[in-house]
């Protein structure tokens, strides 16, 4: 095989893995960080089960047609993805030209890291930064999308390089998270509270595995469905 095919299939590889590497650990944690930020607030579970409960009732199973509705659903998500981006280190741009950052000369050609983590708690822009309020985003941050359109919160990055699994991606968390919870009673095993220590990597694990036990909140017919 000459070099140039050798390249193009490497390219392909890289591609593909990226891909799937992009897509399955990205929302797994994303949905690992809600279900244990739900767990350590019980009243924001509620409300959220209360909300399913109206647009959907319990006859039926959640179809993504629903989620339209689901705003405080929406809304905890978005602050689950405030509080721990998957990728908290957004890696790719390089400056195009000479610029200056807080008062630093950054040369043109320079690779820049932005640290969501970081710009997601800033507390000038966040009350109780570190706290979860899910009704921030239906309120003072009512207006902030998840699509990089406001610096301040980019939990799919922003740009010509974000996240292009970011509508796909989106809606499997919204759909997963909402049939969870619609046919779930959710508790932690000696209703503990959840460890929330994140863990090192270039993607935000949490350090210890979330154990969650289930139990059925319809009849046994709508599962079957
Ligand atoms: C909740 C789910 C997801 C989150 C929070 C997320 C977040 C991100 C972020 C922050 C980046 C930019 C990383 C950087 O700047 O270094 C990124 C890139 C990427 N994502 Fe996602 N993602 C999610 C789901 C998905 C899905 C479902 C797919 C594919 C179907 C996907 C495919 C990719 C790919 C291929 C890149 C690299 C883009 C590039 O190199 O230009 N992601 N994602």
């Amino acid at each position: 095989m000459k070099l140039a095919s050798l390249q193009i299939v490497y390219n392909f590889f890289l591609f593909f893995q990226n891909l799937i590497l992009g897509a399955t650990d990205t929302t797994s944690v994303t949905l690992t960080w809600a279900l244990s930020l739900l767990l350590n607030h019980r009243n924001v579970l509620k409300k959220a089960q209360k909300e399913l409960h109206i647009h959907i009732g319990s006859k039926r199973q959640v179809k993504e047609s629903d989620l339209k509705n689901l705003v405080y659903l929406q809304a905890i998500l978005k602050e689950a993805m405030r509080l721990y981006p998957a990728g908290p280190l957004s890696v790719r741009q390089k400056s195009r030209e000479d610029c200056t950052i807080s008062g630093y000369h950054v040369p043109a050609g320079t690779r820049l890291l932005f640290n969501l983590w970081k710009i997601h708690r800033d507390p000038s822009v966040w009350s109780e930064p570190c706290e979860f309020r899910p009704e921030r985003f239906l309120t003072t941050h009512k207006d902030f999308y998840v699509r990089g359109h406001n610096f301040e919160y980019m939990p799919f990055s922003s740009g010509r390089r974000i996240c292009p699994g970011v509508s796909f991606g989106l809606q499997v968390a919204q759909l997963t998270l909402a049939s969870l919870l619609h046919g779930f009673d959710l508790e932690t095993p000696f209703d503990e509270t959840v460890d929330m220590r994140e863990g090192m990597g270039l993607m935000i694990n949490k350090l210890s595995p979330l154990h969650v036990l289930l139990s059925p909140r319809l009849s046994a017919s709508v599962y079957g469905a």
